[in-house]
């Protein structure tokens, strides 16, 4: 039996950060990092049968063509995820009533639609990107026993090449579910890649305001850097810990990406909300046929 202090609910039975209730959440998860995103997700359904909020963690849940989806906002950063997606697995896997596992383990598929930044000059502002693998910088995931499927082999690479300072965490690597990068590129415009997720959006990806980097050629040498067919194509601040969760918590995951700037040719997007809302668009169809 899991104790009050490590699952905690609220007066009305729903987990403590998300305030949901097994019956309020579908097998398919959509995650956004902004909760305004939302709406513009659910405006487009038939019908929405429940929504809550706490802090920046907003659900909605209704049906799309026919299909009953949940969009839950996450906020910003890992940090948030780790929460997320350990809610959203204690709903699906945990009875709340007697706080053991249950004895049958339900899979979600999780779906993230977010904004990102390129470090590859032909991947351009607009564009849309299914996340094949994540680089977690985040050091999430040594917290949790994720040695079984971390890949080694290309982070070991990676951390030899950036020589970072040693006070950063370990780069980790992480797939998503190869099923569904394909079937959400199965269109010739997405773009597939490896996507790192870093613990802010200054410093940790590069960007240089009032405050120098310990790191200068940081961003540079990702751009760079190959490991086999692999290239690092862009930097956003969730994937990586929805990857690694997903995998540790029995569930599939994939991270689609609207690029909204390039840091390599120093663009941002002239419309970036439209472009969300075409990557929004473009999901919820293909969705349709999962
Ligand atoms: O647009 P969302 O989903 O929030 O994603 C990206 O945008 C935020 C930074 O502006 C980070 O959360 C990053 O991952
Ligand atoms: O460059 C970017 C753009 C969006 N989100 C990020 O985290 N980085």
């Amino acid at each position: 039996m899991i104790k009050e202090s490590e699952l905690i609910l609220n007066a009305d039975g729903s987990v403590y950060h998300l305030n949901l209730k097994p019956e309020n959440i579908a097998n398919l998860i959509i995650t956004v990092g902004d909760p305004d995103r939302i709406d513009s997700i659910t405006k487009h359904f038939d019908s929405v049968e429940f929504k809550t909020q706490k802090r920046e963690f907003q659900t909605q849940t209704g049906t799309y063509k026919n299909k009953r989806i949940t969009v839950v906002s996450t906020g910003i950063g890992t940090d948030n995820i780790d929460i997320v997606l350990n809610e959203l697995d204690a709903l699906a896997n945990i009875n709340l009533k007697t706080r053991e596992f249950k004895e049958e383990q339900q899979q979600l598929t999780i779906i993230r639609i977010g904004t990102s930044g390129s470090i590859q000059k032909e991947i351009p502002v607009d564009a849309f990107l299914a996340s094949e693998k994540a680089v977690g910088f985040d050091g999430l995931l040594y917290y949790y026993q994720s040695d079984a499927f971390l890949e080694k082999e290309f982070a070991e690479h990676l951390h030899e090449y950036l020589d970072l300072h040693p006070h950063k965490a370990r780069p980790y690597v992480v797939s998503a579910d190869q099923d569904l990068v394909d079937h959400f590129s199965q269109d010739g415009r997405v773009f597939k890649g490896v996507t790192g997720t870093n613990v802010g959006f200054y410093a940790p990806q590069g960007r240089v305001l009032r405050a120098g980097l310990q790191d200068p050629n940081f961003i540079d040498q990702l751009t760079t850097f190959k490991f086999q067919d692999y290239r690092i194509t862009n930097l956003e601040m969730e994937t990586s810990a929805i990857y690694g969760l997903s995998k540790l918590l029995g569930h599939k995951a994939v991270s689609m990406n609207a690029i909204i700037a390039n840091r390599e040719t120093g663009d941002f997007s002239k419309d970036s909300l439209k472009a969300v809302e075409h990557l929004i668009l473009y999901t919820l169809d293909k969705i349709i046929t999962l």
